[in-house]
């Protein structure tokens, strides 16, 4: 599997020093990286003056290349450097030398009259925020009216978590497109990165692919490709016995419709069975509402233990509307004890803000926890999001946990406590909604219900919802969800053949 994975920048430098220990000589992995970078320029804008912006490492080295290769075709170039020209290095000393044109100093004045800019400023070795030069050249680069092109990242941008060097306080390139090399790396999925990147392109520079076996990545960006979708297709001998059963925790009287959009989801996304274990007082609330979704009395903790006594029950989602009382932990705790899968969300997360060692211990490798950045913060106090990442933050977060982590938002992260990872990317901003997170769980209890593991349920439930989010479009409510799956499914599961037959006949 190749396409979906992203290399962090010290993967990358491990991918090239193989790739060179296997014969590929490094001149030539900056040379046709920088061929890439002209091509690019010269299919996405016709013949204009451009400016390259070169830094003092092999980014700029890349951009030397792609100077030449564009004055070779007749393009009016002018380049910046960074910095002295006799202290680049290496490959990059050696491009700037084969580049032949005039080598400017970094200045605003370069800018001028420019119709595209190159930015070959920093790429995966972005190493502190930009200052001095290289920050008013980031600068006036953004406040020009000609669009950027960015070689392997808008310089600014860490590789590894998709930030801008140095936060708030911090700048980095606005680019219209970016050309990277080989495969993507996180900062092109993780926010504000992504945004910052405009559309990517990915160029194949001559790293061989069989890198990958040695490097083992652990970072995914999340495509179907990596959760296998068979297990979303019941199989011919499948019964609603054999396709689980979900129980889902309702809220009290006036907080039953979060978990009733949860049931509704685990539904659509193919347990064979949902149960809403309801408070007694909100019991006729609820009965009012349900038809496919089952209902059974759980007045509290003993009950809810009750109830999951029957070993048929192979998943249960409780936090919706649960509210953050003692009591949410108590049939937290005891849905843990049950043996049945559990997704918890919301109150569940919570109300263990005081003494998340106590969920830690119960949770098992097959558990799922839905935390936004809030709920995060709360119940993994130590590991800052804003200092490591959204990625490290998640990876850190599931191994502590023990569990699979959903770490929720436009880019939502999902890691395991083996070290996967996987950054959503096809969320649409209609998803920010009363209740979209709710479903969320349900799509993830009604797959992990049906025995999925934790991982693989975890990221094909942020897929199915962003899916879902697009399928339904502007105007959304959670409600148009659920009812969007089975439209969702039928297109991932229909082969391109029949998909060919369908749309022609
Ligand atoms: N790894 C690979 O396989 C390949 C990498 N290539 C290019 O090489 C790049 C990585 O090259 P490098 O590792 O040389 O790193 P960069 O070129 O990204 O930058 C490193 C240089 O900038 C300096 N620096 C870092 N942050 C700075 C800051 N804020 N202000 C001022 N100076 C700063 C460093 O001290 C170093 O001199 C990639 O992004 C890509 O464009 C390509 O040539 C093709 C092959
Ligand atoms: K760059």
């Amino acid at each position: 599997m190749t396409g979906p994975v992203l290399l962090t920048a010290a993967e990358m430098g491990r991918a090239d020093a193989l790739a060179v220990k296997s014969g590929v000589a490094s001149a030539s992995l900056m040379e046709r990286a920088g061929e890439g970078v002209a091509a690019a320029v010269m299919r996405g804008w016709s013949k204009r003056p451009t400016v390259v912006l070169c830094g003092p490492g092999n980014n700029g080295g890349d951009g030397f290349v792609a100077a030449r290769k564009l004055a070779e075709a007749g393009w009016p170039v002018r380049v910046g450097l960074l910095g002295e020209r006799e202290n680049l290095k290496g490959d990059a000393g050696l491009m700037a030398g084969l580049y032949g044109g005039e080598i400017a100093p970094l200045t605003p004045a370069l800018l001028e009259g420019a119709g595209l800019i190159v930015d070959a400023l920093f790429g995966t070795g972005l190493s502190r925020p930009l200052d001095g030069a290289a920050r008013a050249m980031v600068e006036a680069v953004n406040a020009h009216p000609a669009q950027v092109l960015a070689v392997d990242l808008p310089s600014g941008i860490d590789a590894d978590t998709g930030d801008v060097a140095g936060g708030d306080a911090g700048a980095a390139i606005r680019a219209a497109r970016t050309v990277t090399f080989f495969v993507k790396k996180p900062g092109h999925v993780l926010f504000p990165g992504r945004a910052l990147c405009g559309a990517v392109e990915v160029v194949d520079i001559g790293i061989p692919f069989s890198t990958l076996e040695e490097i083992r990545p652990r970072t995914f960006e999340n495509q179907p490709a990596i959760w296998a979708r068979e297990f979303l297709r019941p199989g011919f001998s499948a019964h609603k016995y054999s396709r689980g059963h979900a129980a889902v925790v309702s809220g009290g009287r006036l907080k039953t419709g979060a978990a009733r959009l949860a049931a509704r989801a685990a539904l659509r996304a193919g347990a064979g069975l949902v149960t809403v274990l309801t408070p007694p007082e909100a019991a006729a609330e609820n009965a009012a509402h349900l038809t496919a979704v089952m209902l059974r009395e759980a007045a509290d903790a003993a009950g809810v233990a009750a109830v999951l006594e029957d070993r048929r029950f192979t998943a249960a989602l409780i936090g919706p509307g649960a509210g953050v009382e003692p009591e949410t932990a108590r049939k937290t705790l005891a849905i843990l004890r049950a043996g049945a899968a559990a997704v918890l969300d919301a109150d569940a997360l919570t109300c263990f803000a005081d003494r998340p060692e106590a969920l830690f211990e119960a949770l098992r490798e097959g558990d799922i926890l839905t935390p936004h950045a809030g709920e995060f913060a709360r119940l993994f106090p130590d590991i800052d999001i804003a200092a490591l990442g959204k990625l490290e933050a998640a990876r850190r977060a599931a191994a502590r946990a023990g569990a699979t982590v959903i770490l929720k938002g436009a880019d939502t992260v999902v890691a395991a406590p083996d070290g996967r990872a996987a950054i959503n990317v096809n969320a649409p901003p209609d998803l920010a909604t009363a209740g979209s997170g709710d479903v969320l769980a349900g799509m993830a209890l009604g797959l992990r219900a049906q025995g999925t593991p934790g991982f693989e349920t975890a990221a094909a439930a942020v897929w199915l919802h962003g899916a879902c989010g697009q399928a339904a479009g502007p105007g959304l409510i959670a409600e148009d969800l659920p009812e969007a799956l089975p439209q969702v499914l039928r297109a991932l599961l229909t082969p391109p053949e029949a998909a060919k037959d369908e749309g022609g006949s």
